[in-house]
């Protein structure tokens, strides 16, 4: 299997995310969990999403499972690869974009790398560096509540710079405007200034595939969807897709088995979203301070859910308003709540499989990640989309078989998003 685009995903829906945008754009594209075991049998594509849990851990750590995977990729015949972050561009002062960003271009042999989170399809625009979320800065939008990464700096070329051994510049919308030339000849002289990282303005897509076709001359780049974007029309146009991108038929076949929906993101439209589902479907609300106690909450959710899933879909949600989300924190610390929720849910969540949930909706990305692993999963094949940046997804090379899932990220879908996922997966 040889493959023209790689990626590397700092989380799992992230994944998705960008797979579905391939997909969408006419890469046949197939989404792994870590590097896969040679032993898997993987579909013949055009670009491999590589799934990894590497947004929060330490920077480090992040570096040697990014680097793993480029060798990976490059080794199948990636010509690019894309390190595939947020499009809210979730990370910290101590990494991890800075980090990997410049531990892959090093591997590549240097220069410099374009980076860009605009994702104009869900309202993620880059204007004089600085990220806007729908009509908010980045700081003043809900990504300041953060669970785990809360953003509080909207100037992308700052908080970029924090994270960089190197210098970080902008490529402005004005040049980008002007197109490849213009684009390509800021990119040199940044490179020749010592710059490397050029944080790169876009609002509409147009400004995306130009920055694709800049960005594919270079071995890296850093950036969400709407780069994916860019670079998929980039290799269509350039002809060298000959498969015509078609999703594979298999993605959409029924599987039949129960359903059920897990939330651990706290985000304001998954919050809306449970609201939401709660008019339809049952929805168990654990509760997190006993679930850190080490009480038998995870029994007891497992109990209810079993009492009520063979008459339909069950929600089982960790997910909790911004203050109760504080409160929980500064009483156990930020990451060991957040860990030992996401163990909590990953493990309710196998216990469903376990007894027959074959349909899977699981909202929130290192809550995905978690339930992911626990459930062992290798591979995924890209079904249709539910809403930007969510496809249904198939297992590849399940041990209990077939499962359709949905991995959804935090803030996106509409307020019906829980039961418009189930409604395309049969
Ligand atoms: N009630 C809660 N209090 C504190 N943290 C929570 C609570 N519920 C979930 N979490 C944690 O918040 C984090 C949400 O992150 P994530 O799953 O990536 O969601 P999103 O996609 O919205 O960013 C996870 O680590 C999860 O375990
Ligand atoms: O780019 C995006 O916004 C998403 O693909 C993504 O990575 C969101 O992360 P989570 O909200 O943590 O799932």
């Amino acid at each position: 299997m040889a493959i023209l685009l790689g990626s590397i995903a700092d989380d799992y829906t992230g994944a998705s995310d960008l797979a579905n945008t391939l997909t969408k754009n006419g890469l046949r594209t197939v989404q792994t969990v870590g590097i896969p075991d040679p032993s898997l049998a993987l579909p013949d594509v055009d670009a491999v999403v590589v799934s990894l849990k590497i947004r929060s851990v330490p920077a480090a750590e992040a570096v040697t499972a990014a680097a793993s995977a480029e060798q990976w990729l490059r080794r199948r015949g990636a010509g690019h690869v894309l390190y595939k972050i947020c499009s809210t561009f979730d990370s910290t002062d101590a990494g991890n974009i800075g980090p990997v960003t410049e531990a892959l271009s090093h591997a590549a042999g240097g220069g410099i790398v374009l980076v860009t989170p605009a994702f104009p399809e869900t309202g993620r625009t880059v204007y004089l560096g600085h990220l806007f979320v729908g009509g908010q800065p980045l700081n003043e939008s809900p990504l300041k509540d953060h669970p785990l990464n809360p953003m509080h700096d909207a100037n992308l070329v700052r908080v970029l710079t924090r994270q960089s051994h190197g210098a970080v510049g902008l490529i402005d919308l004005t040049a980008i405007a002007a197109g490849p030339a213009v684009v390509k000849a800021r990119l040199e002289a940044l490179r020749a200034g010592g710059v490397t990282a050029a944080i790169a303005d876009a609002i509409f897509e147009r400004d995306l595939e130009t920055l694709g076709e800049i960005a594919l001359e270079t071995p890296v780049s850093t950036g969400a969807s709407g780069l994916g974007l860019g670079l998929a029309r980039a290799l269509v146009r350039s002809g060298r897709i000959s498969s015509g991108g078609a999703a594979p038929a298999d993605a959409i076949r029924p599987v039949g088995g129960l359903s059920a929906i897990v939330a651990g993101s706290c985000s304001k439209a998954t919050l809306r979203q449970l609201e939401v589902a709660e008019r339809s479907m049952p929805v168990l609300r654990l509760d997190p301070e006993r679930l850190l106690a080490g009480s038998d909450e995870i029994a007891a959710a497992i109990s209810w859910a079993g009492d009520r899933i063979a008459a339909g879909p069950v929600v089982i949600a960790a997910s909790a308003a911004p203050e109760t989300v504080a409160r929980l924190q500064s009483l156990y610390g930020r990451e060991a709540s957040g860990h030992a929720i996401e163990t909590a849910t990953s493990i309710i969540t196998a216990e469903l499989v376990a007894r027959g949930v074959r349909r899977l909706v699981v909202a929130g990305g290192e809550t995905s990640g978690a339930a992911v692993d626990r459930l062992a999963i290798p591979a995924f094949l890209i079904g249709p989309e539910i809403a930007a940046g969510v496809p249904v997804l198939r297992t590849v090379g399940n041990a209990p078989g077939d499962m359709l899932l949905a991995l959804k990220s935090g803030n996106f879908g509409g307020e019906d998003f829980f039961a418009a996922a189930l409604a395309m997966m049969h």
